[in-house]
């Protein structure tokens, strides 16, 4: 049988390096016939991902080019996502596009994919003839990897997610601008923090005055990170939530397929200093009193990468950070207990890489779920 054709677009930005690279690590090329898109770099050599020549890169915009692919993964961005997949579409095609970009989520006709939560969602809408199938909001992954098994067995009355996120959820050039401001801040109090005779305040008071200066580098985010925090993440909303709040709600319901009596969930998005994990702070209520071991025991049971941290101080502070996190699939949750609202009311605390789970894995997951229908 021939390979399946697969058009890859926005492979060389952040998410796309990630996903090439989980890409070679699973040998999904052996299993596909590749062609690389470019909206800057058409006709130079494509990348050798494959340990096969794949010619040279296309243009993608060219829809004819697009509509002789079977399957196209995009990680380009919103914007070019509207820009040709009307277009495309309007042609006929019925390939499979499978896209990183929010612009398509919510809409009817297109699955939020993230198979260990829902892979029945997914095979339904491959049943019922749906061929387009976006990844979700990090955030919202990276907490239905943690939390799915309480979802599933549907115990959640409410969900409070308080988040922690990295920089990279803002792009590349917010990751090299943390690292600035981190760099910036210790060459201008390099001297005071050396010399064990400086008053502890009088450093403070220098940090504080240079992060609020125009000399501290913070042309990204508008703002300081390092040494600071941002709570409030992507638009403004006339709820008064920010946009990335009000996807928790809106994208976690659709992945789980339900339609009425949506699960409330709702909490505040802020943006930290770390560089590629989110982590969240969840307050839930559950439908029912629960005994803390059936909790963690319904939680660890639910998929592979998901793993209960016991709330215990010296396991939490090695395995529930970041910095233990980053690079890898793995879904650590601890901090469960019940909080003294009630016994329904317990709280979770779990760390995930934003852009492993949270961006690029759905993705080639769900190229794999394609090819096994071939
Ligand atoms: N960042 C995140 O956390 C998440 C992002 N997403 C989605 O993925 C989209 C892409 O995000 P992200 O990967 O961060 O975007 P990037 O800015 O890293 O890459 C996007 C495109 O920019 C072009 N580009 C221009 N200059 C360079 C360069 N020097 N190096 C690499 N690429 C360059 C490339 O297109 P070309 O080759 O055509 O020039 C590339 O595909 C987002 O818009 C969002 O919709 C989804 C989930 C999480
Ligand atoms: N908004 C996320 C990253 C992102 O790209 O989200 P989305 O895929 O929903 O646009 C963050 O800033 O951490």
């Amino acid at each position: 049988m021939s390979q399946q054709k697969v058009g890859l677009v926005g492979w060389r930005g952040m998410v796309g390096s990630v996903l090439m690279q989980r890409m070679q690590e699973e040998q999904d090329f052996a299993h596909i016939e590749p062609t690389f898109f470019t909206t800057s770099q058409k006709g130079s050599a494509a990348p050798d991902f494959a340990g096969k020549d794949a010619g040279v890169l296309e243009d993608a915009h060219d829809i004819e080019a697009l509509s002789k692919q079977d399957i196209i993964i995009t990680c380009q961005g919103g914007d070019y996502t509207k820009a040709v997949y009307n277009d495309l579409r309007a042609t006929g095609w019925k390939g499979y596009w499978i896209d990183a970009a929010s612009a398509l989520r919510m809409k009817d006709d297109a699955v939020i994919i993230l198979d260990p939560v829902n892979r029945k969602e997914i095979d339904s809408g491959i049943e019922k003839g749906i061929r387009t199938y976006v990844g979700g909001n990090c955030t919202v992954s990276l907490m239905l990897l943690a939390l799915g098994g309480l979802f599933e067995k549907d115990l959640v009355e409410w969900a409070s997610p308080m988040t922690y996120q990295a920089a990279s959820g803002s792009g590349a050039k917010h990751m090299r601008e943390l690292i600035s401001q981190m760099g910036a801040i210790h060459s201008n109090v390099k001297e005071k923090v050396e010399d064990p005779a400086t008053a502890i305040l009088e450093i403070d008071q220098q940090v504080s005055e240079f992060i609020r200066s125009s000399d501290y580098p913070s042309e990204q985010f508008g703002v300081p990170l390092a040494g600071s925090l941002i709570p409030y993440i992507d638009s403004q909303l006339p709820s008064g939530q920010s946009r990335e709040e009000w996807k928790a709600q809106a994208e976690a319901n659709k992945i789980l397929g339900i339609k009425d009596s949506e699960v409330p969930i709702d909490g505040i998005c802020v943006r930290v200093g770390a560089m590629r994990c989110h982590s969240q702070a969840i307050t839930l209520k559950l439908k029912k009193d629960l005994p803390l071991t059936e909790i963690e025991d319904i939680l660890a049971k639910h998929n592979d990468w998901v793993k209960v941290i016991p709330n215990d101080r010296d396991a939490t502070m090695q395995e529930l950070t970041p910095a233990k996190v980053t690079g890898t699939l793995s879904i650590p949750v601890g901090r469960i207990r019940k909080l003294s609202m009630g016994p329904e009311y317990i709280s979770a605390f779990t760390v995930g890489d934003q852009l492993l789970w949270g961006a690029a894995e759905p993705l080639r997951r769900m190229l794999r779920i394609v090819l096994e229908q071939n």
